[in-house]
């Protein structure tokens, strides 16, 4: 399999130059040069496996022959071993809706899916090549925590966490600045989480820098993490069909940075019958009027709301989804982001537009809604939900059998909880004790100036 660029700017690459370059070197998201298309037989034979004989099966064409098999497999079995339930991401029924807990991981949210795996596959590359790698990553509260426990401690890597200050949940904050290992490094920035992401962009876009300090990313502008996330659909899907090819399933993705939809969009382009993919959002709903109006226009600010990890305009995958809805064609996603440059606003031709509410239906939950969700849930099962799952319920709620992906644990958002059921979700004990642990975070300068000093003040000067 070879990877290409977004932006056509790339000779084609292997799948492990595609996870050590992150944002390909012409400012473009890599993007797999064919989408492996699978037939009923496989699907149904897939369908009963377990998620790590599952896991195995999706990665492999997009792998190649570039990691042995059994190397492979090796990867996948260390990293979901920090999962705490047998089924990895399993898929219950509470209240009338299908709920897919991806929340079982060391940080206790979905990121963790994509994330442990990455720290591992990061870890063997560089041992195989003998290299080093200074990830730079930017979180709006979940991303952060789950990549620093996906490489804390490992030899050769060193990561670097920008997250917007004030902006996270207490605990989302302490589970990042509470790990006290000498290879990790927080920055609280002042500004919002798109002021972190330009920044890191901008230090990938750098090409002397990036080279010199041998940059990686974590954020889900690494294929990998895509890669990686399309697992749990095609996991959830088997266990909601039996199997059966002919019953297609229906998702809810409380989405910020597009990344984990965009997972879902690649499962049903490889032929997983998925019915509808709902897009939902929060107040920060660029995604939403989107699919509504095929316009994809900047607001003035990013608003703070109840589900802080969806407080995103920018949505990095996108560019990815433009490239495929433009059928691979480089030269119209530079157009369009050109405009989206010049004038904050791209759209799209009105069949184009069509297409894209082929492939997505979309809905924005306000705060007092998904505070609503929590407290319905709450009293007709019992179950309480994270204030991100509640959007994705929310938006879901004319889709009965729908399947909501729960990203995140309602233990780590208390106040939210709170406030709509008068009780806080009892805490996993991996958040346990963080708020009375010692922490450690620099605080620094949304610029690039400001990032990359601290980076050079850290780090040996490379030669
Ligand atoms: N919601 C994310 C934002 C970063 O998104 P990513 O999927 O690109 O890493 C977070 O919780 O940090």
């Amino acid at each position: 399999m070879h990877y290409l660029s977004t932006r056509g700017g790339i000779a084609p690459i292997g799948f492990a130059d595609a996870v050590m370059m992150g944002l390909a070197t012409d400012g473009g998201l890599l993007v797999p040069a064919e989408i492996p298309q699978l037939d009923a037989a496989t699907l149904r034979a897939w369908s009963g496996l377990s998620f790590q004989d599952l896991a195995l099966e999706v990665l492999t064409p997009f792998v190649g022959d570039e990691i042995p098999r059994a190397d492979l497999r090796a990867l996948i079995d260390r990293s979901y071993a920090t999962f705490t339930h047998p089924e990895v991401t399993p898929v219950i029924k509470t209240g009338g809706q299908r709920i897919l807990e991806l929340f079982h991981g060391p940080t206790a949210a979905f990121k963790d899916v994509a994330l442990q795996l990455l720290g591992n596959l990061f870890a063997y590359l560089l041992a195989r090549d003998g290299s080093q790698l200074n990830i730079v990553g930017a979180t709006s509260g979940d991303t952060g925590s789950a990549a620093i426990y996906g490489v804390r401690g490992k030899e050769r890597i060193q990561i670097f966490i920008l997250h917007p200050k004030g902006r996270v949940s207490p605990i989302q904050e302490r589970q990042m600045t509470t790990v006290l290992d000498a290879n990790v490094h927080n920055i609280a920035v002042q500004g919002t989480f798109d002021d972190a992401q330009r920044v890191v962009k901008s230090l990938f876009n750098d090409l002397p820098f990036k080279s010199a300090y041998r940059l990686g990313a974590v954020n889900s502008i690494n294929w990998a993490r895509i890669l990686a996330q399309t697992v749990y659909y095609f996991y959830a899907w088997g266990r909601v069909s039996g199997g059966d090819p002919a019953q297609p399933v229906s998702f809810s993705v409380p989405t910020g940075n597009f990344g984990d939809v965009f997972a879902g969009y690649l499962a049903r382009r490889m032929g997983l019958p998925i019915e509808r993919l709902v897009i939902a959002t929060n107040r920060n709903d660029i995604l939403t009027r989107f699919v509504k109006t095929g316009v994809y226009a900047i607001e003035d600010r990013v608003h703070q709301t109840l589900s802080p990890a969806m407080d995103i305009q920018l949505a990095s995958n996108f560019e990815r989804y433009l490239y495929h809805l433009h059928d691979g064609d480089t030269a119209q996603v530079r157009a369009l982001l050109g405009d989206l440059q010049d004038t904050g606003r791209l759209s799209v031709d009105p069949a184009r537009h069509a297409q894209v509410q082929a492939d997505f239906s979309a809905a924005a939950v306000s705060d007092p809604e998904t505070l609503d969700q929590i407290r319905a849930t709450f009293a007709s099962s019992g179950y309480i939900l994270c204030p991100h799952t509640a959007v994705g319920v929310r938006a879901a709620q004319d889709l009965p059998g729908c399947v909501c992906l729960a990203t995140a644990h309602p233990a780590k958002f208390g106040e939210a909880v709170r406030e709509a059921i008068g009780q806080e979700a009892p805490p996993p004990p991996s958040l346990l004790g963080l708020l009375e642990k010692e922490s450690r975070c620099v605080e620094l300068d949304a610029t690039p100036e400001a990032i990359k000093g601290h980076l050079q003040s850290v780090l040996e000067v490379p030669t």
